[in-house]
Parts: structure tokens; C-alpha cells; sequence
């Protein structure tokens, strides 16, 4: 029986709920999600498994629910915790006073490190500098210039930032443990399934059935060889950090904490090894694919958009003349403001939040939402949603200018982070990294559809993130 004033949604089948019937809707489950909204409104109530899930769409009922502290749990399920040595750690997957606490920490000291600071730009410069003249080199190795820009052929320098941040060091452009890494991650995010991944399957089910593991879309495996990566960075810290010197960076600040608990005592601390092992692993995911797949949207879109990729060239070589564009030059790029606006509008990089939990019973949108709901916030039906933008599948940068285009309008109905006490951990950075990285590009090169062949797909590979899928461009040099 369904409990009293949930909100409306189809019914399934006993023990696997509504899952196999998701896909008919759509194949995509945030498609499939709104495709539910039209028929049942803005929240919709089934069952994952066990679980009651909501699935929220809309502006009003997505600003509702994430504004709602009772909704900004994280399911806990064994799943989850088997790639945290079976316990609850991390950020994106952990809530109460543990999430609050280690959540401050990480925002305050990684913004005292840089993190989306001008301190850091000379640093991003200098990866991009890097990036420029690879790219230069491929495109003058070829007779026509043709680039084949890989999926994720970005995530090694945005990582690259973030890890200077968190672990001290750049890789080198050739780092092959980085590669396997990275490669790791990539299967994590595309294998990942968002209707399945937080389904409270019992560990015995799991042990005695391993493929269940696929079936739900989760690659624990991949956790095995970044605990070992992150152990050997932090014993090495441990071995070279001195209290004298100010910390290098994130993991010498947790180190510090860490020993100032253990001289007070304090045997209740989340500031603890494992724990330093889990939040750097989940800094190093959350931040390799999602900055960086916006940079290889926004380049598709000027691909598909020449016009819009002449005006942003001229506004950036009358603002910045010969240099780089900086964060200075920021407030006087109107028009590329709105390029990258409407970038991750239309892509879309995170179409669902994470996983929400309702940590107590509530209400959403005046319907109940009993304890341990799972809620599934889709942020696509936010930015995608026709009634309020005009053709949104259409990329127009002009939509966020005022009428004589010298001012950005700032829209609440873009969230791409998402919002209230669970918005993105990284997103200062991401949003400095997302400005340079594809200004810089932008400004270095013209980027131009190959002659008499179809234009590079605009359709994203899906799973936790939506990413870019490899394209193939001629690229001239214009420095
Ligand atoms: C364009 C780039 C990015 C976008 C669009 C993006 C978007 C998001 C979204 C939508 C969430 C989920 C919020 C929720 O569950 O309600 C999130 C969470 C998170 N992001 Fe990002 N992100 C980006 C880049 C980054 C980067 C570079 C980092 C690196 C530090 C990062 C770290 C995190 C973390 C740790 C969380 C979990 C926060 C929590 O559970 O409270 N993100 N991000």
C-alpha cells in the first residue's frame, strides 16, 4: 500500500518497483523522468526497489526541494560504503554533522589555497599555455589541420588544477598513472546508472550475486587502485610536511587537523585517515569530468555556431588585445559571458543532482515525503523547460543579454550546480577553470567544421555526468 498523500505515480511490479518500466519512457532517465511529470505534475512518486523515490521537474518543485533541509540527505546504502571501507565518508555521499563539518573544512581552507581565486590563475595559465601548444602542434602535424578532440580529452588539465590544489603537484603530460586514473573514472561515470545506483539492495543479495553490481550500474572496482594512489600521496606528505612551513596544500591542512584532534583527545572526529583517503578520492572524481566536459560542449556549440564564434573572437581580442583572457578581463566580457551561460545551460554536465534522501519525514510541493525517500532532482528539466525558455534546444548566447546586449541578465532558472546546502562543492573553481579554459581556446584558434562532412554530434554520452562525444575539427592558429 501506498503511504497516505505521497505524491502521484505509476505502479510497478512487487520487489523491483517501477524499474523496469522506466525505459520505455525514454531511454535517458532524466528524459524519462519529465516524460513521467507530464503525466502524474512536477513530483512524482514510485518505487525503486524497495525504495520510494520522488522525482522532481520544474523550476518551482526542483527550487522546493533542494531549499528544503529535510531533503539534503544522501541515501546510505552498502553499496555506497563498500568503496569506503564500509563506512559512511567522503563528501558526496555522506549528510548529517559528519557532511556539515568536513563540507566547511574543505570550503574554507580550499579557497584559502586558491581554489577559485585569482591566486591560482597564474597556475591555470599556465596549463592552458601547455594545452595551446599541444593543440597547435597536433593541428600543424596534419596537412588540413584536423584536430580529433577525444571524449574527456580535457579532464587531465582541469584534474591538473584541482590536484595542484589538493595534492600539491601538476602531472606531467604524459603521466601514465594519471591516464589509468582518469580511465577509471570514465568508466565509473558512464557505467553509472542514476535510477539504480541508490536502490538499498542487502549486502547477502550483492555477495551471492555479483552481477547485481552491473546491473545497477556501480564500478566499485575502480576504488581499489585510487585508494592505493591516494594512500601513497598522503604518506608521502606525512613523511615531507613540516609544521614550520605553511601546508602545500589541501592534504597537508587535513593532516594538521588530523593531529591537533588526536592531541585534544577527541576520539569522535571525522578528521581521520580514511576519511582523508575518501574526501580526495571524491574531490579528484567530482572534479576531473564535469569542468571539463563544459569546455568540449561550449567548443561544439561555436563549431555548430560560426557567428557566435566570430562575435566572442572579436570581443576577446578588443578586450584582451594580444594577451590571454584573465579573470580581470571577466566583468567586460559580456557577450562570452553569455556564450558560457548558455553553454552549460544546454549541456547540461550534471542532469540530475546526486542522490537526495529525506533525512526526516516532510513535505514537497504540499504532499508528504516520508523518511528515507530517495529524491531526484532533475536539473535538465530546469534549463530545458519550454515554457519559460523559447526552442531551448537551441543554442542562442543572446537569450541572457539585455535588449541593447551590454548587460548579462542572471536567470534563478539556472542551476547548473545546483543549490542550497548541497550546490556544488567545487564550484568556484569550476567556474574559473570553465572561463579560461574555453576563452583561451577560443582565443587561440578558429575552430571550423571539417568541409562536406556531417557536423560533430551534439548528443552526450550519459551516466552520472552527460560528456562530450570525441569530435574531429580543423583548427587554425589565430595568435
Ligand atoms: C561545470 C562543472 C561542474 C558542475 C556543473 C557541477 C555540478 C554539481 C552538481 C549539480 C552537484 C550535485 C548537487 C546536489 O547533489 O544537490 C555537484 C556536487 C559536487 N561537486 Fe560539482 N560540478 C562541477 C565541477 C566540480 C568540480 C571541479 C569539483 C571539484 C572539487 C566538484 C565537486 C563537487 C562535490 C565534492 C560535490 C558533492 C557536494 C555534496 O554532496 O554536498 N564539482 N556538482
Amino acid at each position: 500500500r501506498r503511504p497516505a498523500n505521497i505524491p502521484p505515480g505509476p505502479r510497478g511490479l512487487p520487489v523491483v518497483g517501477y524499474i523496469p518500466f522506466l525505459k520505455k519512457h525514454d531511454a535517458t532517465p532524466y528524459k524519462a523522468l519529465i516524460k513521467l511529470s507530464q503525466t502524474y505534475g512536477p513530483v512524482t512518486g514510485f518505487y525503486m526497489g524497495l525504495n520510494l523515490t520522488i522525482s522532481v521537474c520544474g523550476y518551482e518543485a526542483v527550487k522546493e526541494a533542494l531549499n528544503n533541509d529535510d531533503l539534503n540527505g544522501r541515501p546510505d546504502t552498502f553499496a555506497r560504503r563498500a568503496r569506503t571501507f564500509g563506512k559512511r565518508l567522503g563528501f558526496m555521499f555522506v549528510d548529517g554533522d559528519f557532511f556539515r563539518e568536513q563540507r566547511r573544512f574543505a570550503l574554507r581552507h580550499l579557497r584559502d589555497l586558491g581554489f577559485g581565486r585569482t591566486s591560482a590563475e597564474e597556475m591555470i595559465q599556465e596549463e592552458i599555455r601547455e594545452l595551446i601548444r599541444l593543440i597547435g602542434e597536433q593541428a600543424g602535424s596534419d596537412p588540413e589541420g584536423v584536430v580529433h578532440f577525444q571524449s574527456g580529452s580535457f579532464n587531465r588539465n582541469v584534474l591538473n588544477i584541482l590536484w595542484a590544489l589538493t595534492g600539491g603537484e601538476r602531472f606531467k603530460g604524459d603521466d601514465a598513472r594519471l591516464t589509468s586514473l582518469l580511465g577509471m573514472v570514465e568508466l565509473f561515470n558512464r557505467s553509472f546508472k542514476p535510477q539504480t545506483a541508490s536502490i538499498a539492495v542487502p549486502a547477502f543479495l550483492l555477495r551471492l550475486f555479483p552481477s547485481l553490481w552491473k546491473i545497477m550500474g556501480i564500478r566499485n572496482d575502480i576504488f581499489e587502485p585510487l585508494q592505493k594512489f591516494m594512500r601513497e600521496t598522503i604518506e608521502e606528505h606525512a613523511e615531507t610536511r613540516s609544521d614550520d612551513d605553511p601546508p602545500r596544500d589541501y592534504i597537508d591542512v587535513f593532516l594538521k587537523e588530523m593531529e591537533k584532534q588526536q592531541t585534544d583527545h577527541n576520539a569522535n572526529t571525522s578528521f581521520h585517515y580514511e576519511q582523508l583517503i575518501a574526501a580526495t578520492i571524491d574531490l579528484f572524481i567530482a572534479g576531473s569530468e564535469t569542468s571539463s566536459n563544459a569546455i568540449g560542449f561550449a567548443l561544439l556549440y561555436l563549431i555548430h555556431n560560426p557567428d557566435v564564434q566570430r562575435k566572442m573572437q572579436a570581443e576577446l581580442d578588443q578586450i584582451c588585445g594580444d594577451a590571454l583572457p584573465s579573470l580581470a578581463h571577466r566583468p567586460s566580457l559580456v557577450y562570452t559571458e553569455a556564450v558560457l551561460i548558455e553553454t552549460l545551460r544546454l549541456a547540461n554536465v550534471a542532469p540530475l543532482t546526486l542522490m537526495h534522501c529525506a533525512s526526516k519525514d516532510t513535505q514537497l510541493r504540499g504532499f508528504n515525503v516520508p523518511k528515507g525517500s530517495l529524491v531526484m532532482i532533475n536539473l535538465y528539466s530546469v534549463h530545458m523547460d519550454e515554457t519559460y525558455w523559447t526552442d531551448p534546444e537551441v543554442f542562442r548566447p543572446e537569450r541572457h543579454l539585455d535588449a541593447d546586449g551590454l548587460k548579462v541578465k542572471k536567470s534563478e532558472r539556472l542551476m547548473s550546480f545546483g543549490l542550497g546546502k548541497r550546490q556544488c562543492l567545487g564550484e568556484p573553481l569550476a567556474r574559473n577553470s570553465f572561463f579560461l579554459f574555453t576563452t583561451a581556446l577560443v582565443k587561440a584558434f578558429q575552430l571550423k567544421a571539417i568541409p562536406d562532412r556531417p557536423l560533430p554530434t551534439l548528443e552526450p554520452l550519459t551516466g552520472v555526468t552527460n560528456a562530450y562525444q570525441g569530435f574531429q575539427v580543423i583548427v587554425t592558429p589565430r595568435l
